[in-house]
């Protein structure tokens, strides 16, 4: 069993060896004839007509600017808290330039200075872990309302936690809309996973569990995730965690990246179905790998079209939208899986704050309108104080 070995790339061998993946997780990666995979857009929009560079971008809320912001002589300053591996994938050169051409500057905060006596900045975006930060950001925030401090420190936290996460979804309102959701089943267990066994079986979950630690703390081991095939093998994780049934999905996700009111679907590998005479079978629990955050897409492989199809875009601008006012987030992604063999029912799996967005295409544009949105908004709230 897992803790016996040595390491995680063991691990993974055997998982691979025990569900069948190869090193493409199952697919061949070769090119799917007639479809337009790689960053399919939902809505394409032209940008700015002054910049040639500028990308056709993807909208749920089309906005059209009145006036450019370098009209207003004004600049319009990020100031940024960031990892330096969050900064040397998001701030990309491309990012900053085509933002300056709008006026809009990224400042660096000196965490070894009090945050109010820099700036001015207009946006503070930011995605640093602790308690320390997390205070000394709520604390700016009460004093500067003026500022957009992306995301609320709080609406952050409770998606730091895998059962928060997930709650209130089911209540969400999507009626009339062209897919359904769902969440799948999960407990938490706090302490004693060996105890968990009864309670799981009381609780009606099914086997394999997807084992996920209950706290998302920026660290590997908050993602290293675990299948367990039996009860016994509950024994063997460490709380606290949630276990959570395994959905079989055809081996794709869908990583649906929020960015305000712009939505961009991927398509990412996953893990694959696991079939009957697998549950059968095996027992243990298994380490698997961090198979849907690579950077290696979906988008071009030769996939089942009734696997593939992108969830619709009625249904995932009403998702959003809703989802947005529950989490009080403006910048996250969403992973959603498709149920195998359903036409669009949906389950989601996991809610990322602030995600990788270098991976997004052409997420420089959508983040330069994005800015050049609030810039607006706050241009027009200051002519109406006026
Ligand atoms: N309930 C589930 N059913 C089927 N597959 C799942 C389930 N939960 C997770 N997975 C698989 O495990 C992967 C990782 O799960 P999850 O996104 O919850 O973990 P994470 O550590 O937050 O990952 P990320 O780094 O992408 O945010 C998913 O992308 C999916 O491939
Ligand atoms: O490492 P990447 O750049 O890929 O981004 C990953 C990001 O790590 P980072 O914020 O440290 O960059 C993760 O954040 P935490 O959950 O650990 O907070 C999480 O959001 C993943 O889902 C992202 O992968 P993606 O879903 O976008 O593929
Ligand atoms: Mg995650």
């Amino acid at each position: 069993m897992f803790g016996t070995l040595s390491s995680a790339e063991i691990e993974t061998a055997r998982l691979k060896r025990n569900l069948g993946i190869t090193c493409n997780l199952g697919f061949s990666c070769t090119g799917f004839g007639g479809m337009r995979f790689q960053g399919e857009d939902m809505v394409p929009q032209r940008g700015d007509d002054d910049d040639e560079e500028d990308q056709v971008v993807t909208e749920t809320t089309p906005f059209q600017f009145q006036q450019p912001l370098l009209h207003q002589q004004q600049k319009f300053v990020v100031g940024y808290a960031l990892t330096s591996k969050k900064k040397k994938s998001f701030l990309q050169p491309k990012l900053e330039v085509l933002a300056r051409r709008k006026g809009i500057f990224f400042v660096a905060i000196d965490l070894n200075r009090p945050l109010s006596e820099q700036g001015p900045f207009d946006v503070v975006l930011h995605k640093l872990l602790g308690k320390e930060w997390h205070e000394v950001i709520e604390d700016y925030r009460e004093k500067h309302p003026e500022v957009t401090v992306l995301d609320p420190p709080g609406a952050i936290q409770r998606i730091y936690n895998r059962q928060s996460m997930l709650q209130g979804m089911a209540d969400l309102n999507l009626s009339d809309c062209s897919g359904s959701l769902l969440v799948p089943k999960q407990m938490v267990v706090l302490k004693d996973s060996a105890a968990s066994a009864d309670k799981v079986v009381e609780a009606g979950l099914k086997f394999p569990l997807v084992a996920k630690p209950l706290w998302i703390d920026g660290t590997a081991k908050s993602h290293q995730l675990f299948l367990a095939y039996d009860r016994r093998s509950l024994a063997e994780l460490d709380p606290p965690l949630v276990l959570q049934e395994f959905v079989n999905h055809g081996g794709v996700l869908f990583k649906v990246f929020v960015v305000g009111d712009v939505i961009k679907v991927m398509r990412r590998f996953s893990l694959p179905n696991v079939s009957n005479c697998e549950k059968a079978k095996v027992d243990g629990v298994f380490q698997f790998p961090r198979v849907s955050s690579a950077a290696a897409s979906a988008d071009n492989a030769d996939l089942d079209p009734c696997v593939a199809e992108l969830p619709p875009k009625p249904f995932l601008e009403a998702l959003v939208k809703e989802l947005r006012s529950l989490l009080g987030l403006r910048l996250f992604n969403i992973d959603m899986i498709r149920e195998h063999g359903s036409k669009n029912t949906f389950y989601v799996i996991d809610i990322n704050y602030f995600p990788g967005y270098g991976k997004m295409p052409e997420y420089e544009q959508v983040f330069v309108d994005f800015f050049q949105n609030l810039a607006q908004t706050k241009h027009k709230k200051r002519q109406h104080c006026k």
